[in-house]
């Protein structure tokens, strides 16, 4: 069966008309949460080399990927089956395999050796560099887009020693019939505050826009060569008052082999989320209690891995 093709809102970062690029960004985001970035500044050639190391690492033995299985602190390898996106999906075990890189400001990362990938680790960290100032860039459009000073973030401190999470994916191509059913990702919603996403261009990424509505329809997110693609998660959604949308969306399984890196931006984890002064009044009260990051993200994941 086909999917209708989504064309996503699309935002010029490079554009010097900041108050109508919030506008469009502060749609975008009542209405599904969901947009494009173009001339955001991250070049072919980054993103070249950040999928072709990133292929070299999923390429190796399952046995050598393993040994830098994800940790407590949750930084490192995760094979195929080992997550279910949606807790409710009658099939278990996404058939993505995934490796997590937190700050790098602390020692808990989890890095191949040198030998094995020697360009490896300077080329996550470098990506990672450059699509924390994007994630910067935008959280100052989305201050604008909440009828916020640009800078607010950054006043209240949410974004001193942020949580930036880089996650690189990768989904098979051909899959067996025992897989039959399963989804590349199932479907689920960011726990964050956003994500910025960048795939290979082979197509599997869908969003439902309403999750309510029975049965849910699903559409399939179009690729725009060079454009990043950004989401709101649950904690922006909460943090917002519900005024801007973390929308569900999964990876169908389409025959081909797929890349992807996913950049989760949270504030630190001590860092009190409540909602937001512009979000709220009289006739709509905060529906959300203060909650610290740390505390708010720990419960979400013990949550979805307890199944
Ligand atoms: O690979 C993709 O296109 C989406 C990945 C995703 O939704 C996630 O990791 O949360
Ligand atoms: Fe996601």
């Amino acid at each position: 069966m086909s999917t209708p093709n989504l064309y996503l809102p699309l935002m010029d970062l490079s554009s010097t008309d900041r108050a109508s690029v919030a506008q469009s960004i502060r749609q975008a985001c009542m209405d599904h949460g969901f947009f494009y970035v173009i001339n955001h500044g991250i070049d072919d050639d980054t993103v070249s080399s950040l999928f072709s190391e990133s292929k070299k690492f999923f390429d190796l033995p399952l046995s050598e990927k393993m040994k830098l299985e994800r940790s407590k602190d949750l930084r490192g390898y995760t094979p195929p089956y080992a997550e279910t996106l949606d807790p409710s999906s009658k099939f278990k075990g996404d058939l993505k395999e995934s490796f997590d890189i937190g700050p790098t400001n602390d020692s808990l990362n989890q890095w191949p050796s040198k030998e094995s990938l020697p360009a490896w680790r300077v080329t996550m960290e470098s990506y990672r560099e450059k699509i924390m100032n994007i994630g910067f860039r935008l959280i100052s459009l989305i201050a604008l887009a909440l009828h916020l000073d640009e800078n607010f973030f950054t006043k209240i401190g949410a974004l001193d020693s942020p949580m930036g999470f880089l996650r690189l994916l990768h989904y098979p191509g051909e899959i067996p019939e025992s897989d039959m059913g399963k989804y590349g990702a199932s479907a689920h919603s960011d726990f964050v505050m956003i994500t910025i996403l960048v795939t290979d261009g082979v197509p599997g990424l869908q969003i439902c826009r309403e999750k309510d509505r029975s049965p849910q329809l699903w559409e399939d997110v179009h690729h725009v060569e060079g454009a990043l693609i950004v989401n709101i998660g649950d904690m922006m959604e909460r943090w917002t008052n519900c005024t801007f949308r973390s929308t569900l969306h999964r990876v169908v399984a389409v025959g081909q082999e797929r890349y992807s890196t996913a950049f989760f931006l949270d504030p630190n984890y001590e860092f009190v989320v409540e909602c937001l002064e512009t979000c709220c009044s009289e006739t709509s009260p905060p529906r959300f209690p203060p909650i610290k990051c740390g505390d708010y993200l720990k419960e979400r994941i013990r949550l979805a891995y307890s199944q």
